[in-house]
């Protein structure tokens, strides 16, 4: 069962890389950004609470989001097909929180993918990207955020010797090339 978390900074191309791994290998693509982004779109609770943290590109409260995962991960899809969790963990807490969850529901992920691409290849794509929080003000603070409050769960995930690090500074398809070898290996 494919089980995989990708990490990396804004414009890393986890979305893109998820999704094509998603539709070749039939693996559930839970992204916490889009399930936010949709539920700002519905004014649903949730999304009437995330909505001003995202324009800023701020994190969310850790409190908005766990239940969510929980319910997520245990959906028939996910427990049938495996997931790749795209977005999530952003910060410790949360990463202490997965594994903790994942062995309350028996699931095992051994792997974290982190993409590695340098700050001015990242301000070039999300430029180009154009989504709401990708004005320069919001890209500077969620460069900020990733460098203070995610680079510590990549070392999380280094330190329990299960973090695969990809240079994502190449084409989406070279990218995506080095990926399908990591999960057929
Ligand atoms: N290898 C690549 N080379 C060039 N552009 C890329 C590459 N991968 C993705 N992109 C482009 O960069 C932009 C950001 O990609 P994507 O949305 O997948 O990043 P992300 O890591 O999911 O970002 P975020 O965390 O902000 O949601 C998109 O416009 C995408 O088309
Ligand atoms: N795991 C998360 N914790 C807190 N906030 C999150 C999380 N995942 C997404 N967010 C919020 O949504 C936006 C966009 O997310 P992307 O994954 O970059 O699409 C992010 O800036 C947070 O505000």
């Amino acid at each position: 069962m494919t089980r995989l978390i990708f990490l990396g900074p804004p414009g890393a191309g986890k979305g893109t890389q998820a999704q094509i791994l998603s539709e070749s290998h039939h693996i559930p693509h839970i992204s916490t950004g889009d399930i936010l982004r949709a539920a700002v779109e519905q004014q649903t609770d949730l999304g009437n609470q995330a909505k001003a943290y995202m324009e800023r590109g701020e994190l969310v409260p850790d409190s908005l989001l766990l239940d969510l995962i929980r319910d997520r991960l245990t959906q028939r899809d996910a427990t049938e097909s495996g997931w790749i969790l795209d977005g999530f963990p952003r910060n410790v807490a949360q990463a202490e929180f997965l594994d903790h969850l994942l062995d309350d529901i028996q699931q095992k992920c051994k792997s974290a993918i982190s993409l590695e691409v340098p700050d001015q290849q990242l301000i070039d794509r999300l430029h180009g990207r154009g989504r709401s929080d990708d004005g320069d003000e919001t890209i500077a603070r969620r460069l900020r955020v990733y460098h203070d409050l995610t680079i510590p769960v990549i070392d999380y995930y280094r330190e329990r010797g299960r973090l695969i690090a990809i240079n994502g500074n190449s084409s989406i398809e070279a990218v995506a090339a080095i990926l399908k070898k990591v999960v057929t290996s």
